[in-house]
This record gives structure tokens, sequence and C-alpha cells, in this order.
């Protein structure tokens, strides 16, 4: 008996039959399809690691009736459906849902038209079971008595827990209902369901599906099922066999079960399997028709190469009529297979060619075809529709909600950068103290127990213990007796260092004193302080050697007073006046304090934004809300909505603990500072975006948001002047992000400058310029993901 895949016979209620009508669209059918396929080619990956997922795969999908897809693990099924919805692009063929092409502005596809239940969850853990649905009920902007009648009559129908149950805390099973009842309740005319009744009890898994077949009966809606019970495949009305994939079959499974003589549709897959197998060993043996056949692909092939090329070649193809891509191939009841180019006609014996051997190619003439005029591609790279007030306003609550509902999420976003800009303040940029020195005098006499007797006025007595009373407290002596002992001491690091005065310091010092111009060397030396730094720590040896010349500056001034002569005397003849700007000593904290808060509230906007993103896009709730008609433009409004008042209220309690608190000073106005850091935080939005359109998962989106952090941070000049960069590094870092605006923000602080002047301005532009080119990468990203993955 000859099988014909595509014009399967499908248990259409007789109802339903009797409103189906003649449809241009399906060919020379008198049937309507809810869904065709044709010669779809799907592949994942570039170069070399490109795989094809659907090969030339046929699909024929009735209105009105259930559509039962089984196969295997990884055969495709999941992609295919994705392809159905929209959220995936063919390499090369065409499909046509409810008459159009998925993703053109006339489908309604992705929209209300398709119900979709994906193979994750794809649910809100922190909204209760009612909130779930009021949303999508916004969404699809349900009015209200529909959707309370819709709440109460699904769940009655999938006995679903108390409304006011938050999703997360339902089991397993009751979750996947309530993804399914979430399918179902805008009561779409297409449902795609990827595994419903995965988890579901015997009872309820025959409540869905005798819902399903009233949704196709009552209603005429059109339903494509996944499962993998497959003998639950029973009660669809068309059944597609498939893998690798292929479809391998396409019939009724009464149709199905008694052509094969078997008691299970599971044997007849397997059976299907086996034949299958057996073909793809026959064709690597069979040279002569592996010749036939490549020959024959390598002239489809140059016509349709697989990739982006072919989508070159579909476009311009797009007028042509698609029956002619079902030539490929037909097997006959006996197992042979003949190719069909209108040319070539090759034949072969199958190994299995005493059993009833099914089609695995389409059968030309009868194929219900796909005129590409009546749905012509309109794939607009880039278009953009404006975003609708009932869908941001699902989106904004829900956002909202998704924050205030979790109270660790919360505490972190608004207390996180409030305890990073208190820790900061609290830790860097001040002096340190305690520091040991080791202390060597010569000048005490042991016989009168090393006592340190030296006098205020001006005779020259003991000056080495006059000079290290002036030396700051922050700074502890430790006495030694030998210059080893305090240098052992600063080897096992209990000193910072050693200062050493001679047996004749005090002398020798008197007498360098008096000869000026012409003082011996050797009195230079005898009346010289010598010092012994540890100095693996540069901060603290720079802090040590300001401090013990500030000191002898200080003692020096002293001395010279209570001998009457002009106190700066001493001073070497370099001055520092009054600063241009600041003050004298500024401390680093306030150096570090511009380029922090900027990078606080950078690296908190993209951590945020990427983990987000990815863990929706991960939970399939991204695909869910994109199906369901959410542009992506209204995703990322409705975020930067909530983003903006989590950022609003981060800048807000950093600025606040930065000046007023730890009073790091503003001298300009505070309005601009606030501002650009305003649009730094939207450019961590932007970047965390791009790492959310690149990463996979959440792993890889924290790996890339902290590898990004270090390099950033130091090329941006927050912790080092970038004087100290080396010049061809230097131009980089003024291309970086958080650069110029922290220089900005810096001229604001402490300079007082406001937006005429370039270095203010140039921070404000540069941010423009980044958020702009982010998003259009991301757009890029995004684009090339849909083709490739
Ligand atoms: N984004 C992707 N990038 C690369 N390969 C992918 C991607 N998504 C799926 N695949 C691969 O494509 C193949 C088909 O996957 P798909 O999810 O469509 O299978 P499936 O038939 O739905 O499987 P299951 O029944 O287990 O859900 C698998 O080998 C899978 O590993």
């Amino acid at each position: 008996m000859k099988r014909e895949v595509v014009n399967s016979r499908v248990l259409v209620p007789s109802n339903r039959l009797g409103s189906e009508m003649n449809d241009t669209s399906a060919g020379n059918n008198s049937v309507q399809y809810g869904v065709l396929v044709r010669n779809a080619i799907k592949t994942y990956g570039v170069g070399s690691r490109r795989t094809t997922i659907l090969e030339k795969l046929n699909m024929s999908v009735k209105k009105g009736s259930i559509y039962g897809l089984l196969g295997a693990s990884g055969c495709g099924k999941t992609t295919l459906l994705s392809c159905l919805v929209g959220r995936r692009s063919l390499n090369s063929g065409d499909i046509q849902v409810l008459g159009h092409e998925p993703g053109t502005p006339e489908s309604g596809i992705p929209g209300k038209q398709v119900g979709y239940m994906p193979q994750e969850l794809a649910l809100y853990g922190h909204f209760t079971l009612r909130e779930t649905l009021i949303y999508f009920g916004r969404i699809y902007n349900l009015e209200k008595a529909f959707v309370e009648s819709q709440v109460e009559f699904l769940s009655k129908l999938l006995d679903l827990p108390m409304g006011d149950r938050y999703v997360q805390t339902l089991s397993g099973g009751q979750q996947r209902r309530v993804s399914f009842a979430v399918a179902l309740f805008h009561e779409p005319e297409l449902l795609i369901l990827d595994e419903p009744t995965v988890g579901v009890d015997p009872l309820l898994r025959h409540s869905i599906w005798n819902h399903l077949i009233r949704q196709s009966v009552d209603h005429g809606r059109t339903v494509i099922v996944t499962t993998h019970y497959i003998e639950e495949a029973r009660q669809a009305n068309t059944i597609g066999m498939m893998r690798s994939g292929r479809l391998l079959t396409e019939d009724s499974p009464d149709d199905l079960l008694r052509d094969y003589n078997l008691p299970s549709l599971e044997n007849v897959f397997l059976k299907l399997c086996m034949n299958d197998e057996g073909k793809s060993q026959i064709e690597q043996r069979s040279e002569p028709l592996a010749n036939a056949v490549m020959g024959y692909t390598a002239t489809r092939a140059q016509q349709h190469p697989i990739g982006h090329d072919n989508m070159a070649y579909d476009r311009s193809a797009s007028q042509s009529d698609v029956s002619e891509i079902g030539i490929d191939c037909q097997y006959n009841k006996n197992g042979n297979r003949s190719l069909n180019n209108n040319s070539v006609n090759t034949q072969f014996n199958s190994a299995t060619s005493n059993s009833p051997t099914r089609p695995n190619c389409k059968e030309v003439n009868n194929s219900p075809i796909i005129h590409k005029a009546a749905s012509k591609r309109s794939r607009n790279v880039f278009r953009i529709r404006l975003p609708s007030y009932h869908r941001l306003s699902a989106l904004i609550l829900r956002n909202y909600l998704l924050i205030f509902r979790n109270l660790g999420i919360l505490v972190f976003l608004y207390f996180l950068p409030a305890l990073q800009a208190t820790i900061f303040n609290l830790t860097l940029g001040h002096e340190p103290r305690g520091l040991k020195m080791g202390i060597v005098n010569d000048e005490l006499n042991s016989s009168q127990d090393r006592v340190c007797n030296y006098t205020k006025n001006c005779s020259y007595s003991m000056l080495s213990c006059r000079y290290l009373t002036f030396l700051k407290d922050n700074i502890i002596q430790i006495p030694f007796e030998t210059v080893p002992e305090a240098m052992e001491a600063g080897k096992r690091n209990d000193v910072w260092g050693v200062i050493h005065f001679g047996h004749n310091f005090t002398k020798e010092f008197e007498i360098r004193q008096n000869s000026g111009d012409s003082a011996s060397f050797e009195n230079i030396i005898g009346s010289q302080i010598s010092v012994n730094m540890d100095s693996t720590n540069q901060q603290i040896d720079i802090f040590i050697e300001k401090w013990l010349l500030e000191g002898f500056g200080d003692f020096f001034k002293d001395l010279m007073i209570s001998c009457g002569h002009e106190p700066d005397a001493g001073n070497i003849p370099l001055v520092f006046m009054d600063p241009v700007y600041g003050q004298k000593d500024t401390s680093y904290t306030e150096f570090m304090a511009p380029g922090l808060i900027i990078s606080i509230i950078y690296f908190m906007a993209v951590s945020l934004t990427a983990g987000a993103f990815v863990s929706e896009r991960k939970q399939g709730l991204l695909d869910r809300s994109l199906v369901a008609g959410v542009q992506m433009i209204e995703i990322l409004v409705g975020y930067l909505v909530n983003q903006f008042s989590v950022m609003v209220g981060q800048i807000a309690l950093v600025f606040i603990i930065m000046i007023l608190a730890f009073g790091v000073p503003c001298h300009g106005n505070l309005a601009l500072g606030v501002f650009i850091t305003f649009l730094q935080g939207l450019v961590g939005m932007c970047f965390g975006l791009l790492i959310a359109t690149v990463c996979e998962n959440e792993i890889s989106a924290l790996c890339l948001s902290m590898a990004s952090f270090l390099p950033f941070v130091i090329t941006s000049g927050i912790c080092w002047p970038i004087e100290g960069m080396p010049f061809y590094l230097r131009t980089i870092s003024y291309s970086m992000p958080m650069t110029y605006p922290i220089e900005s923000l810096r001229c604001i602080f402490s300079k007082g400058w406001g937006v005429n002047e370039f270095d203010v301005y140039a921070g404000i532009v540069i941010s423009t310029i980044w958020i702009f080119g982010l998003i259009i990468l991301c757009l890029i990203v995004t684009r090339f993901r849909k083709y490739s993955s």
C-alpha cells in the first residue's frame, strides 16, 4: 500500500471537516493547514562546529487537529517548535503558520495567535499562581472579566492549587500544570506544547488530553504537542515520527498501527527507526547509489547551499513555488526508493524489503505547497514597533513585584553599593598608623643607662633625641643598641626600617651648621641621619619618608627659633604655595572617590542586567514572553524603568555616604555629577545586556563580567593616574567606558568645573557613544544568534 506522508489522513472530527475550506495557501488541497513546513534546514553553530539539526524536514498540520510530534531526545523537536513560534530562523526552507510566515506582522506569531508551553517551566517563582495568570492576561491585553473566568476555569480543569500559593512553593507537577494553563490562558488559535505531560500523573494527563481534544473539536484550534509517552499520542489526529532532524512518517495513529500490523505506536516507531538505520547503512555501502545521490545532492547543494548563503538563495527564490522542493526521493511499499528530479532515476533494494517500509521522503505531487507570495518574508533586521502600554505596564509591574518580593535581592540592590562605598571610605586613603621603626642612637651613653636627655634651648646637645620628639606618633620608635641588631629585626618584619644616629651626631651637626659651604665630607657623613627602609611596601615607604622629612623640618625650625634665627633658614629654596585647585595634601580617598562611585554603579548595573537576562532566558521566561508577543524593546524599556528607580536609590545612597557621611568634597554641580554617574549606570546596563546576549548561562555571564572588572578598573585610572601608563595604553584607556566619566566626576568634585569644560562634557559624550554602540552590538549579536543557534 502506498503511503502518502504529507497528505496524510487526519482524524478530524466530523463537525470540523465540514468547516474546512478550500485554501489556496495549501496548494491544490481542499484542506486548510494550520502549519506547513517545507524543506526546513536548521543548523547550529558556525564553521567547523556547525551541526545540522533539521534536514529538509517537511511537516503538514491540518487546521483544527492535534498533531503529536514524537522522536528521540535530541532529534530536533524543540528546535522545530522554536522555529514555528518565530524564536528561531531556518537556514533555508519555509514555514507557514496559520497562513503566514511566523515573525511577520500579519501572522500574529509571536503574539496572541499562539499559546506556547516551552520545555522549561518558564514561570516566575516569586509570583503567586493567580498573579502569574493575571500577568499573562495583561500581556495579552485581556478583559478583566475574561481573565477572572479563565483563572477559575483553568484552576478547576487542571486541578491547580490555591491561587495565592507562590509558584516556587508548588510541586514539579503542579508547576507544569500552571505552565500549561499559561499556554491555554488566552485561548489561542494554535497551541504549541513541548512535553506538557512530563511529571503529570496519569489521571491529570488524561484530563489534559481531553482538554486538547476539546480545543480542537469544539473550537477548531490546532495543537502541536511533543511527548515522550508515545502511547498517549494515540489521542492525536496525526503523529509525526521524527528521527535525526527528519520526519520518518506522518499519519494517523490508527493507520500507522494497521499498516505496520503492530500492537503499539512504540513498536511502529522502533520499526521505522530500524528501517531508517538500515537505509543509512545501505546508503553507506551502496557506492553507485551513493554516487548518484551525491551527484544529485551536489547539484542541489550548489543551488541550495546550507547556511547564510542559502538565505540569500531563499530570498532570490522567494517568488518561486515551494512544490519543487519536495522532489528528493520516494519510497515505495517494497522499500524501493527512486530519485525523482525529473531526469535522474535510480533504484535500490532495501535490505528490509520484506517488511513494509515507510516513506521518509515526500511525494511531490500531493504535497501541500507554500505559496511564498502569500507569506512574503519580511525579515527586516531592526524592525521595531512602538511599545504597547499594556505590555509595558505588565512588564514594569512584574519587575517591581520580583524585586520587592525578594528581600535578599532588595537588600542586595540598595545596600550593597552603599556598603561598598562605606567600606571604601573606612579602609582606603587613610594614613597608616602604628608603624614601628628601629632607632639606633649611638649618641646615648650606656654608662648613663642610655637616657635621652636633651634641652629645648639653643644649645647643641643630644640633637638626635630632640629630633626624635618631632616625629609623628604614627611612628612607634623601638630602641636598639646596634645597627645589626635593628637590621635583623627589620629582616624579621618586626620594624619597617632603622634610623641611625652616629656617635658624634650633635657635634658634627653643629660643625656643619657653622662651616656652611666649607663643611668636609667626613663632617657631612658624621652629621647625617641614616635610614634603612623595608621598601617592599611603597605606600608605607613614602609615608615614613615624608614624616621623617617633615619631622626634620619642624625640628630645625624649633632649633632656629630657640636660637633667635629666621625659622625657615634651613628650608630648601623650593616652596609649594597654595594649590591652584584643592588643598595641600589632598587625600588619596579624594582621588579615588569619583572612580569608586562610578565603578560601583557601573558594575552593579552590569551584573544585575546580565544576571537578570541570562536567568530569564535560561528559565525559558524570555522565550515565553517573546512568543506571547512581547517585543525586546518593551522588555528593555520595562527593565530600564525598573533599573532607573533602583539606580536612583543606589546613586542617592552612594552620594550620601561619600559626601555627607565621609566628607568627600564636591566643589562643583552635584546634579551634573549624579547625571554622569547615571549615564554610567546605563552604560553598565548595556554592557550587561551584551554579556547576556553572548553568554549561554549564568556562570559564563558571571565569568565574563568578572573578567571585565579588573581590566576596566585598572585602565580607567581609578587607582593610578593614567599619565603613569605607557603612551600606547593611554589611548586604549581613554576609549574605555569609565575613563573620561571618572575624570569628569573628578573635575566636578575637586575643581568645581561645569559642563562647558572639555574634561566634563567628554564624559557625557563618551558614555552616550558607548550606550548606542553597545545597543547596536547587542542587536547584531542577537540577530546572529537567531540564525546560528
Ligand atoms: N542553541 C544550541 N546550540 C547548539 N546546539 C543546540 C542548541 N540547542 C539545541 N542544540 C542541539 O540540537 C539538537 C536538537 O535539540 P532539541 O532540543 O531540538 O532536541 P529535542 O528533540 O527537543 O530533544 P528533547 O526531547 O530531549 O527535548 C540536540 O543535539 C541539541 O544538543
